[in-house]
This record gives C-alpha cells, sequence and structure tokens, in this order.
C-alpha cells in the first residue's frame, strides 16, 4: 500500500498581496508561505513597502488583494485568537520613555499576560542581564541610546508564548553583541517550532538561522522562488 506523503500545512500564508499607496502601486502579487520553525526575510529599499507588508500580516491593515491565513483561517476570521498567537514589533522601539529600563521590562512581562508577575522581581534582573543592560536599570528609558532602547524593547521577545513573530527592523541600532544576542533568541524560538517574518533594509548574514528571502522592488519578480 502506498503511503500518501503529506507537506506540514503552512502556518502564515500570504497569497496574492497588494499594495497601493498615495496613488502608487507598492507591490503586488506577493506570495509565500511561512512554516514552523522558519524565519522569513523581507528585504527591500526605503519605501518599497516592507513596513506595510508587514502590518498587513499583522492584520493591522488590509490588503488590496489577495488573502492572509493563519493556521489554514483567514486572518480576520478570529481576530482576538490570531492575535493571542502573534507578537508584532513595529518599527519604532515601544518602550516608556519616562520609566526606567527595569520598570520597562517590569511592564512588558505583565501586559505579555503574566499578570502574578512582581516588580523588581529577579527574572527582570537576570533578564536586565541577558540583555547587558545592568547598571543602567535606573537609567529613565528615553535618556538611553537607540540601540539601548531596542534591546529593552526586544525585552518581549523573552515574555513571549507567541509561535509567530513579525518583526519590524529587530536589528536595527544593535550592536556586534545586541545582533549576536538577537540571532541567538530566534534560534531558540526557531528551535521549538516558531516562526519569524522579520524586515531589514539589505540581506542580512543570518547563516546560521537559515533565513527564506523575499525581496520587494524592481527585482521581485526574479526573486520569487517562493509560491
Ligand atoms: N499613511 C500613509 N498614507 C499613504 N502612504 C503611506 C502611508 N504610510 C506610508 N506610506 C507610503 O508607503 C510607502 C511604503 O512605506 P513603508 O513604510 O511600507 O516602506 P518600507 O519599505 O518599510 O520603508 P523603510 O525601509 O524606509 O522603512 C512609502 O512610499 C510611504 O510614503
Amino acid at each position: 500500500m502506498k503511503h500518501k506523503t503529506t507537506e506540514p500545512l503552512p502556518r502564515l500564508k500570504a497569497h496574492e498581496l497588494s499594495s497601493v499607496r498615495g496613488g502608487r502601486t507598492l507591490f503586488e502579487q506577493v506570495s509565500f508561505e511561512v512554516h514552523a520553525g522558519e524565519l522569513w526575510q523581507i528585504t527591500g529599499a526605503n519605501g518599497a513597502g516592507k513596513s506595510t507588508l508587514l502590518r498587513m500580516l499583522a492584520g493591522l491593515m488590509p490588503s488590496s488583494t489577495g488573502r492572509i491565513e493563519f493556521n489554514n483561517h483567514s486572518i480576520q476570521y478570529d481576530r482576538s485568537a490570531y492575535h493571542q498567537q502573534l507578537l508584532f514589533i513595529g518599527h519604532k522601539p515601544a518602550v516608556k520613555a519616562e520609566l526606567t529600563a527595569l520598570e520597562n521590562v517590569y511592564w512588558q512581562r505583565r501586559l505579555s499576560g503574566d499578570t502574578g508577575a512582581r516588580q523588581d522581581s529577579m527574572d527582570d534582573w537576570r533578564l536586565l542581564e541577558t540583555i547587558g543592560l545592568l547598571g543602567l536599570e535606573d537609567e529613565m528609558t528615553g535618556r538611553l541610546s537607540a540601540g539601548q532602547q531596542r534591546r529593552v524593547a526586544l525585552t518581549r521577545l523573552w515574555h513571549s508564548q507567541a509561535p509567530l513573530w513579525i518583526l519590524d527592523e529587530p536589528f536595527t541600532a544593535l550592536d556586534v553583541k545586541g545582533i549576536a544576542l538577537l540571532e541567538q533568541r530566534f534560534n531558540e524560538h526557531l528551535a521549538k517550532g516558531g516562526s519569524i517574518v522579520m524586515t531589514s533594509h539589505q540581506a542580512l548574514s543570518l547563516a546560521s538561522l537559515n533565513p527564506q528571502q523575499l525581496h520587494l522592488g524592481e527585482v521581485y519578480a526574479n526573486a520569487m522562488g517562493a509560491v
């Protein structure tokens, strides 16, 4: 008897998406499938529509055409359920400038669903150490450098249980150690079957993570090896 080999279902499926903004077509017929354990890197020049595409994938703005599915259902089917499975971090670090780094880490833990979290806990101190900000815990986050603020914002990746991460320019402003730290966190997430869709201006060398590439722009049509 022959056994039918079944392909694993894609976790996130983008089918023939397009965007027209300000009378200009940014992209059209963009299709790709993200499986468990995959990292997708979306590249393109300034204004190519990378953030626009991510916002569509996160269900924050509609596509002019096509559809987006998560686990085989339209993301519009149950938006609240979808958002519970998703961690979206936008272009700007979503940190409270007037809170200290330690307070931001605590509030991000609370907002990620850990309602029993206590302020000034060992978990928060350990995380601050992990992201290399010990010694700066009492500094107002708004007075930290761009890279340090990015590190504070990215602590959400350590709190998150969501299988799908959608991250806009997560490596921006990070130094070499910050990049290595983020790569390591990505690795842990992917190894557990998580998925990541992220943007960057140019293809980053993330060889250890074996990224899939999608380029928005003139070469898009040629670079589309995907569905
Ligand atoms: N609210 C808006 N209304 C109309 N056009 C917009 C709006 N927001 C962005 N745009 C336009 O959409 C285009 C794509 O913007 P988007 O932010 O998606 O590009 P990007 O590839 O992420 O750019 P960057 O690399 O600079 O971050 C730009 O030309 C921008 O001017």
